[in-house]
């Protein structure tokens, strides 16, 4: 029952930063008027719309928008990693979390489409995290080859996102508002937040953001929790949002989670707590394992569990590091297997192994690439009578 729950819990946050949703509720057109969250634009005054889109959510929120605004649309260009084609734009396959060939020349057809707009042309951008990896174009003088080295490292060094992102900017063509300079046309910005605090200067490596064009935040880690709060409050004692922008690396944040159950488990029969945010990891081996099942496996290790208290930590985006799962859940239950089989669970935190663990006991949370992103959910939930 508690993993059906704790799905049912996770599905609400998602669903409600699913690209459908958030493209829906702030895009829509009447009689000719474009109107994107608080702006109208009066289509009869612009020559032509043209839609840009780039990161993991780039496929879907393209189509979304589509869906909407039909053959309006007059061109463009999708960025994401996703397969399938659009009618009104074209759709570009790059690659990521590492800048590969593929992100150089999808970074390249971008700056020549964003370039060739005119005055009187209008667009939107839709950017969602994973853009960094998915656009480049390094600056002058440095290879693919020296570009990705740096890029490798810096990704396996455990740093935070808005560190790896200044470095990333330092060195790139399109990042940090570059991409905006070469724009002549009006338009806006539609962001799905996938960092803590909703940084503009972070998300995606602010491709577009240089103060020229507005950016509106539509999507993100809070507006999502905020939801499976609202699902999970009527059936149990006690729900809290402890936070949003959990940035702990998985040793601390274990801690400082396990310390939260405890005091709640002593006060309340039966709650949910609900954390958002993104941990950091140091990846030293050749395991196959992510943040959330890393966090998930140091719980495991960290707490006994009573019988009915079950976690589920996981990406939203649908993939978590080098493996095919999105998270892990934890209960009871698994330690018990554990003993039984002999596990030593350590020995693959020592090896990065977290996911062929989890995989190994079903479980692992698999829910394949989500189109969205809006950084990870650890989902605490204690039920009244489970056993
Ligand atoms: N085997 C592993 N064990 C633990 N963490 C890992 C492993 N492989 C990659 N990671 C972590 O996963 C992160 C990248 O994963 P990903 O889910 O693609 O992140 P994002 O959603 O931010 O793009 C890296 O920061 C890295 O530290
Ligand atoms: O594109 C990026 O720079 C980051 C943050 O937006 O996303 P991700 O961690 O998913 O690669």
């Amino acid at each position: 029952m508690s993993r059906k729950e704790l799905e049912k819990i996770y599905f609400k946050a998602l669903n409600k930063v699913k690209a459908k949703t958030i493209i829906k509720d702030n895009v829509s057109i009447k009689e000719n008027i474009l109107n994107i969250v608080d702006e109208k634009i009066d289509l009869n005054k612009i020559k032509k719309l043209y839609i840009f889109s780039v990161g993991k959510a780039g496929f879907s929120m393209a189509k979304e928008c589509e869906k909407i605004l039909e053959d309006k649309i007059k061109g463009g260009l999708a960025i994401s990693t996703s397969k399938g084609k659009l009618k009104y734009i074209k759709h570009f396959k790059s690659s990521h979390p590492l800048v590969s060939k593929k992100s150089i020349k999808a970074g390249t057809l971008l700056l020549d489409e964003v370039s060739n707009l005119q005055e009187d042309d209008y667009f939107i951008f839709l950017l969602s995290g994973g853009a960094s990896a998915m656009i480049e174009k390094p600056i002058d003088g440095l290879n693919l080859d020296d570009f990705s080295k740096i890029s490798k490292a810096l990704l396996s060094s455990g740093i935070d996102i808005k560190a790896l992102n200044s470095v990333r900017k330092s060195i790139s063509q399109i990042k940090g508002g570059k991409l905006a300079n070469s724009i002549k046309a009006q338009g806006s910005v539609l962001v799905l937040s996938d960092v803590i605090g909703d940084d503009l200067n972070t998300i995606g490596s602010a491709p577009m953001n240089n103060g020229k064009f507005k950016h509106y935040i539509i999507g993100n880690n809070k507006i999502a929790l905020k939801k499976a709060k609202k699902y999970i409050d009527k059936k149990v004692d006690k729900t809290k949002i402890i936070t949003t922008s959990l940035d702990k690396n998985s040793i601390e944040a274990s801690s400082y989670i396990s310390n939260i159950i405890k005091e709640y488990d002593k006060k309340y029969e039966s709650f949910c707590l609900l954390f958002g945010g993104e941990t950091t990891t140091i990846v030293e081996a050749n395991g196959k394992g992510g943040r959330n099942q890393e966090l998930a496996l140091r719980l495991l290790i960290d707490n006994k569990f009573n019988k009915n208290i079950s976690i589920l930590c996981s990406g939203s985006d649908g993939i978590d590091g080098n493996s095919d799962a999105n998270g892990a859940f934890v209960d009871f239950e698994i330690s018990e297997k554990i003993k039984k089989l002999n596990l030593n669970a350590n020995e693959y935190l020592k090896n990065c192994d977290s996911n062929t663990f989890f995989n190994k006991l079903s479980y692992d949370f698999v829910t394949g690439i989500t189109g969205t992103n809006v950084m990870d959910f650890i989902i605490v939930l204690k039920e009244k009578n489970n056993g």
